[in-house]
C-alpha cells in the first residue's frame, strides 16, 4: 500500500470517529492528513461528512490546489489546512463544528481568547503541573476565506494547537491524526464541562 493510501484510511477512520460523534452537522467541517512536504488529502467539499464513500477525499498540493484525477472540489477551507502545514510540523489538522465550541466562541469572543485551569484533561495537551492552564485564541469569522486564513495564520506556530472561530468552529491540529483527535476532543470535553458549570451556577 503507498503513502497516499495508507493516509486516506487513516483519515477516513478518524473521519468515522468523528462522524460517530455527531461533529458534522448540516454538511459542516473539515479534515486533512498529510501525505509528503508537498501534498496533503483535505475533505472534499459541501458533502455529508458522515457518508463513506470513494470520493470523500482529494490530494492537493501544499499551496491548496487539487491535483487532477480526483473527483469534486477541495474543502472551501482549505487554505486554513494549507497554513497549518506551511507553518509547522504537523500532520494532520481537524475543523468541526458543535454547539458547545460555537458558544464558547460567543462567550468570550470579544476577549479573543479563553483559558481553562485546574482541569485534569489538560494533560491531554502535555501540560502536567499542579493547575495548569491553557488558552485557545478566538478569531473573527471572516467570510472571506483568504482572510480567514490570513488571521488563523497568527496562532499557528506550534506542531500541535487550535484556534476557534467565532460562531463557526474550532479547528485544531497535531503531528499524526492521534495527537490532532486528541487535541480536538481534550477541548472540546472543556468546552461541555465549562458550560455545564455556568449553566448550574446560573452564571
Ligand atoms: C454548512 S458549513 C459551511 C462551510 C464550513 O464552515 C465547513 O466547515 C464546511 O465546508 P466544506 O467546504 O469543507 O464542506
Ligand atoms: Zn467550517
Amino acid at each position: 500500500m503507498n503513502v497516499m493510501q495508507l493516509r486516506w484510511n487513516e483519515l477516513a477512520d478518524v473521519k468515522r470517529e468523528l462522524a460517530a460523534r455527531d461533529w458534522f452537522p448540516g454538511t459542516s467541517g473539515n479534515l486533512s492528513i498529510k501525505v509528503d512536504d508537498e501534498f496533503f488529502l483535505v475533505t472534499a467539499s459541501g458533502k455529508d461528512k458522515r457518508k463513506e464513500t470513494d470520493e470523500d477525499f482529494l490530494l492537493v498540493s501544499a499551496d491548496g490546489s487539487a491535483v487532477e484525477g480526483f473527483a469534486g472540489k477541495p474543502s472551501a477551507e482549505t487554505l486554513l489546512h494549507v497554513e497549518v502545514y506551511g507553518k509547522t510540523n504537523a500532520g494532520c489538522s481537524l475543523h468541526v463544528h458543535t454547539v458547545d465550541n460555537n458558544v464558547i466562541s460567543e462567550l468570550y469572543g470579544e476577549a479573543g481568547e479563553v483559558t481553562f485551569t485546574g482541569q485534569e484533561i489538560i494533560k491531554a495537551f502535555g501540560v502536567w503541573e499542579e493547575n495548569a492552564s491553557v488558552t485557545i485564541p478566538i478569531i473573527p469569522n471572516h467570510a472571506d476565506i483568504p482572510a480567514l486564513a490570513k488571521e488563523f495564520s497568527r496562532y499557528v506556530s506550534e506542531d500541535a494547537g487550535a484556534v476557534l472561530i467565532r460562531n463557526h468552529g474550532i479547528t485544531a491540529w497535531g503531528r499524526d491524526a492521534f495527537e490532532a483527535k486528541k487535541f480536538l476532543e481534550a477541548y472540546e470535553f472543556l468546552f461541555s464541562w465549562h458550560i455545564k458549570l455556568l449553566m448550574l451556577k446560573g452564571r
